[in-house]
């Protein structure tokens, strides 16, 4: 361990169990020093243990992770994936025409400038009604994909609601038999697009649902293929697939697929929401990321995130962060986020491959509110762990007739951070039910009940809109984060080695649980449960 780590571990014994609020009363100005601005957004984590000490060291601690370093070989083109020898590109996706990026002496940006156009055209050709398919206009576009090729563009579908001019995009990932079903279920054939959507096109779950869906429409049209498409980085795949290379967009390796939502994995949303919109997300992902290039670490937006995760995480032990959107909107934003955070940082294996000193990235969990506060919230208020909560909320709904909504909505949003951090103590508790009636031990005891620990940590991300441009934004700032986190921890934050082996023995189960093989050599426990499972 480092001596920046052990000197932010003796600050943090020094602060830990001070109140929160206190922090608000020797700092009058607080609010506005511990929260950062960028393009409309407000990042606010002074609602937190972090003081100036605090941020002094977490900083220090940053500096000397060779953060600014890491980030401009990112930037550049360097291959800083090093266990698979990749560069790590989502960024140059939004980059624009304007700049060069080299990767093994070649300049990316016009592939992707030209991989874009060839999109935005698809794009208005299927909402348009120009691309027919076979025959007639399409009205339902079938997205398969798993994990990276369907989180991103599920989520921000779902996300810019509001500006869906399109036709019905609908999303296929579990190999469960019953997604593939219920979807298809009411589709027409004749009228739907099919996009097959995987960086690898080997992915098993996709294929064997593009091969459900091509079954369904050959007993229907004439020439399936024609109506399907495919999105990925394999064109000998998609081509022996039988896909139509015009209808085929392909991207780099240099784009994990987690990172993938802004480059033709973002297909479906193209079509949706169409391609000038589309270039707005894209532009509101470039605004951020010259933020977080230009920036000084104590006003960069993701630095000041990630290290607020770090100090939460790494210093204080909390084992888990809560993010809640208090827009219905982002309900798939926690989905998304666990891929974008658990599988880029959780890792316990420095890059020399040594094993980290600290904790890795942590568990990430959460549903929109209000919802949430009818369901979990009770543990996050009065249970014994202290989970940090991350709120995301903006200024306006896109619903003027109910802004009445909007701004109830608001308002339990910041009642939330505000009880997180006030709690309500037993002296409080006790005033509150000796008004209801009880006395002596009763009132004692229910006003224990009653009692909220209050001090838990909380942040704040507010924006005016979602917006495609500021669902950008919040993306980049997120993905970000998770660089700057996985630079401090030392890790290599683009590969995915753990989700390897599952794969593996779940091809091995498939003949045993068909009875072709025995399961003799199976533990026990996977023995019984195929016996039970089987056929
Ligand atoms: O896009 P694909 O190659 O089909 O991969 C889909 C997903 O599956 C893998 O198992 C990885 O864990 C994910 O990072 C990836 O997004």
């Amino acid at each position: 361990m480092t001596d920046k780590w052990k000197a932010l571990r003796e600050h943090h014994a020094q602060v830990a169990g001070r109140r929160i609020l206190t922090l608000f009363d020797e700092d009058p100005g607080r609010a506005a020093g511990f929260s950062v601005r960028a393009d409309g957004l407000l990042f606010d984590f002074s609602k937190t243990n972090i003081d100036a000490g605090g941020r002094a060291a977490l900083i220090a601690l940053a500096e000397a992770s060779g953060l600014a370093e890491k980030r401009a070989a990112m930037f550049s083109g360097k291959k800083i994936n090093e266990t698979e020898g990749r560069a790590v590109l989502h960024v140059a996706l939004r980059a624009g025409e304007a700049h060069r990026i080299l990767v093994d002496g070649r300049d990316v940006i016009p592939g992707i400038a030209e991989t874009l156009r060839r999109c935005g055209a698809f794009a208005e050709a299927v909402r348009s009604g120009a691309f027919t398919g076979q025959g007639e206009r399409i009205t339902d576009v079938v997205n398969i994909g798993i994990g990276g090729s369907d989180l991103g563009p599920a989520m921000a579908v779902l996300a810019l609601a509001p500006y869906h001019d399109g036709p019905r995009v609908h999303f296929v990932s579990n190999v469960d038999g019953a997604q593939v079903h219920d979807v298809l279920r009411g589709l027409n054939p004749e009228t739907t697009l099919v996009i097959v959507a995987s960086k690898t096109f080997t992915t098993i779950e996709t294929m064997t649902n593009a091969d459900t869906v091509r079954r369904w429409m050959a007993g229907r049209v004439a020439d399936p293929a024609a109506q399907f498409a495919a999105v990925s980085t394999a064109a000998d795949k998609t081509a022996a697939y039988g896909i139509a290379p015009e209808r085929v967009f392909g991207f780099g390796d240099w784009v994990g697929g987690r990172y993938s939502v802004w480059g033709p994995i973002g297909l479906a949303l193209m079509i949706a929401i169409g391609p000038e919109r589309f270039g707005e997300f894209l532009s509101g992902a470039r605004a951020m990321d010259e933020h977080f290039l230009a920036a000084p670490f104590a006003a960069n937006m993701p630095v000041a995130l990630a290290l607020t995760g770090i100090w939460h995480n790494q210093i204080c032990g909390y084992p888990t962060r809560a993010v809640l959107p208090y827009e219905q909107r982002l309900s798939r934003l926690p989905a998304y986020l666990q891929q974008l955070e658990m599988e880029s940082n959780g890792k316990s294996v420095a890059l020399d491959g040594s094993d980290l000193t600290v904790q890795s990235g942590p568990v990430v969990w959460g549903e929109p509110g209000t919802n949430g506060q009818h369901a979990f919230y009770q543990l996050i208020h009065q249970g014994s762990r202290v989970v940090p909560c991350e709120f995301i909320v903006a200024r306006h709904g896109h619903e003027p007739d109910l802004a009445h909504q909007h701004l109830l909505l608001v308002a339990n949003c910041l009642a939330q951070s505000e009880a997180l951090m006030r709690g309500r103590s037993l002296e409080e508790a006790r005033a509150l039910m000796a008004a209801k009636g009880p006395e002596g031990e009763e009132l004692e005891r229910q006003a224990r009940h009653r009692v909220f620990p209050g001090n838990r940590p909380s942040t704040t991300l507010a924006m005016e809109k979602l917006t495609p441009f500021t669902l950008g934004q919040v993306l980049a700032l997120y993905e970000h984060r998770v660089f700057v986190e996985g630079v401090i921890l030392g890790i290599n934050s683009w590969d995915q080695w753990g989700v390897e082996l599952g794969k593996e023995l779940a091809l091995a189960l498939q003949p045993i649980l068909e009875g072709r093989e025995s399961a003799g050599g199976k533990d026990g426990s996977t023995a019984a449960l195929v016996a039970f499972l089987r056929g």
